[in-house]
């Protein structure tokens, strides 16, 4: 076949497009209707119809969905999985993208604003997509504009609670966080149990305890937290948490925006996600004070109703797990933007095992807040620390990037003791590493021993059910030369956005394929 037996790209996109209005019509929908289903403007739609519009894959598989039209189903079903062939260093520079697990706390925020919120450089990663899901269920208009990364949110007056996307809301831990909205929106209502990574129990008591000082009782009832509130009352209040966890932080906070009076949170996490919550809450007008700090005391604002712009800030996994792909792979590679402020201990220890790394001058995040540095690292020989490694809160070592410093670790001489402290399962997952040749001793369910330095093997591995341990594995596959097989991906999207092609960028050998 010649290459004129192939239709030009743009009558290619035009008879795509005449195929999308038909299906469209098919299935009696204006184009606003659709725009809405997709979430992106009618304009948008009309472009798409005319063939003016670059069309990728995953837009064909969302209008595909959208319009429930088989015509338009592109590629095969069924789970993706990487063939990695490894062993050689990446070069380059790569920019870390925003967090997912701010973006999914504004989201969840967005709740409490009466007028127009507009989330700028938000990762297009399937935790946000299923954030967006359960909102638009419930009645938020949620549109992307036309470059994906900025998201216009409207809230209705009346929320379709009753018509929750309970399948969608149930496989994300986020879920959890439209309490500390809803409690101002509704005397009750029910929120499906919420889900997230399978790293063993993880307790929603504290949230529980949080928010019961703002009226809110939870009784658990087949799959369900069934809510009541009842009037919180216009003293002021402290609230102490029992936890230091990131989520019932927000949530606190969430449910203190709008409450009458001053809410004084102590024991409150100052991570990453929690500045970038409070940075929101204050353009829309809620007074907090001690940002940054473990105690936050805020005045609530009980009608919110401005128009905002927020711009998320950088995720400091993503940079740990760049980080991690450069070091493993013995790289000279420079992660741009990364939110330094956020891995200060994680750089400090880095530093300690022997890893040669410069900084840029810092630079301030489109937040206007957070420090971030260009950072360079260069190939070093690297030796176990005399510690073990462990996680703190925040300023301590992120609990989520502990998992990388596994792999670090297997590439360094000598042994690494790492203490999962925090999760009943997450550490059970790194002796996957193992596969690939790695020294790793399960010494219990929260403390590993690994040694190295590892000649890493090539292997065909199945993606665990967590997050960060999948995205360690794909990473040791870079090391590991020859040709290695990672099955059931899927996860990996849940908070990484084109991770696979900026890793390719940089010189890494992937390929997706599917069954
Ligand atoms: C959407 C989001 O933002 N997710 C993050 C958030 O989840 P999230 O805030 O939901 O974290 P959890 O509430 O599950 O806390 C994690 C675990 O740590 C334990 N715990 C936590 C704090 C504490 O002071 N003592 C204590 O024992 C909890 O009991 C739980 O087992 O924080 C976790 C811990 O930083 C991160 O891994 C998640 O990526
Ligand atoms: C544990 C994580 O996320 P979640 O809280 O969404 O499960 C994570 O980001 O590693």
């Amino acid at each position: 076949m010649t290459a004129h037996d192939f239709p030009s790209t743009d009558t290619a996109t035009r008879r795509i497009g005449s195929l999308i209005r038909d299906a469209r019509r098919h299935r009696g929908l204006t184009q606003a209707q659709l725009a809405e289903r997709l979430g992106t403007s009618q304009s948008a739609i009309a472009r798409i119809e005319q063939g003016g519009q670059n069309l990728t894959l995953e837009l064909l598989s969302r209008l595909s969905d959208a319009l429930d039209s088989e015509l338009l189903r592109v590629g095969p079903a069924g789970p993706a999985h990487l063939r990695v062939t490894g062993g050689r260093p990446l070069r380059g520079s790569v920019t870390v993208k925003s967090s997912k697990n701010a973006a999914v706390a504004l989201l969840c925020a967005a709740l409490l604003n009466r007028g127009r919120t507009t989330l700028r450089n938000v990762a297009r990663i399937v935790e946000v997509e299923r954030i967006l899901d359960v909102l638009r269920s419930i009645g938020v208009a949620a549109t992307w504009d036309p470059d994906g990364h900025d998201l216009t949110l409207v809230v209705p007056d009346e929320l379709d609670l009753v018509g929750i996307d309970a399948d969608t809301a149930r496989r994300t831990r986020s879920i959890i966080m439209f309490l500390g909205p809803l409690l101002h929106r509704a005397p009750g209502f029910d929120l499906p149990y919420a889900g997230g990574c399978d790293l063993g129990t993880r307790t929603v008591q504290p949230h529980m305890i949080a928010l019961r000082p703002f009226g809110l009782e939870v009784e658990a009832r087949a799959g369900e937290y069934h809510a009541t509130v009842s009037a919180p009352g216009t003293a002021d209040r402290t609230i102490v948490l029992t936890e230091r966890g990131d989520t019932v932080t927000e949530n606190a906070l969430l449910a203190a925006a709008r409450a009458d009076g001053t809410t004084t949170i102590r024991n409150a996490s100052c991570n990453y996600m929690v500045q970038d919550l409070c940075l929101y809450l204050q353009l829309l007008g809620v007074g907090i004070e001690g940002l940054g700090t473990t105690t936050l005391v805020v005045r609530g604002r009980p009608v919110i109703d401005a128009d905002v712009d927020y711009t998320i800030s950088e995720d400091p996994v993503e940079a740990m797990s760049l980080l991690t792909a450069g070091i493993v792979t013995s790289s000279e590679l420079t992660v741009c933007r990364a939110p330094v402020e956020f891995l200060e201990i994680e750089l400090a220890v880095l530093a300690e095992m022997g890893l040669r790394y410069t900084l840029s001058p810092e630079y301030l995040a489109d937040n206007g807040h957070t420090r971030l540095a260009d950072i360079t690292i260069s190939p070093s020989e690297l030796h176990a620390p005399i510690d073990k490694i462990h996680p703190m809160p925040f300023p301590g070592l992120n609990i989520d990037n502990l998992p990388f410093f596994a792999v670090i670790a297997a590439a360094a001489g000598g042994s690494t003791l790492i203490h999962d402290w925090v999760y009943d399962n997450r550490a059970i997952h790194l002796s996957d590493l193992t596969r690939l040749g790695a020294d790793v001793r399960l010494l219990d369910p929260h403390r590993v021993l690994v040694t190295g330095p590892t000649h890493w093997s090539s292997a065909e591995v199945v993606c665990p059910p967590a997050l960060r341990p999948a995205v360690c594995l794909l990473l040791a596959m870079l090391a590991a030369k020859g040709t290695s097989v990672l099955r059931n991906v899927d996860i990996i999207a849940r908070g990484y956005e084109q991770l696979y092609e900026r890793l390719i960028e940089m010189g890494a050998q992937i390929e997706v394929f599917r069954d």
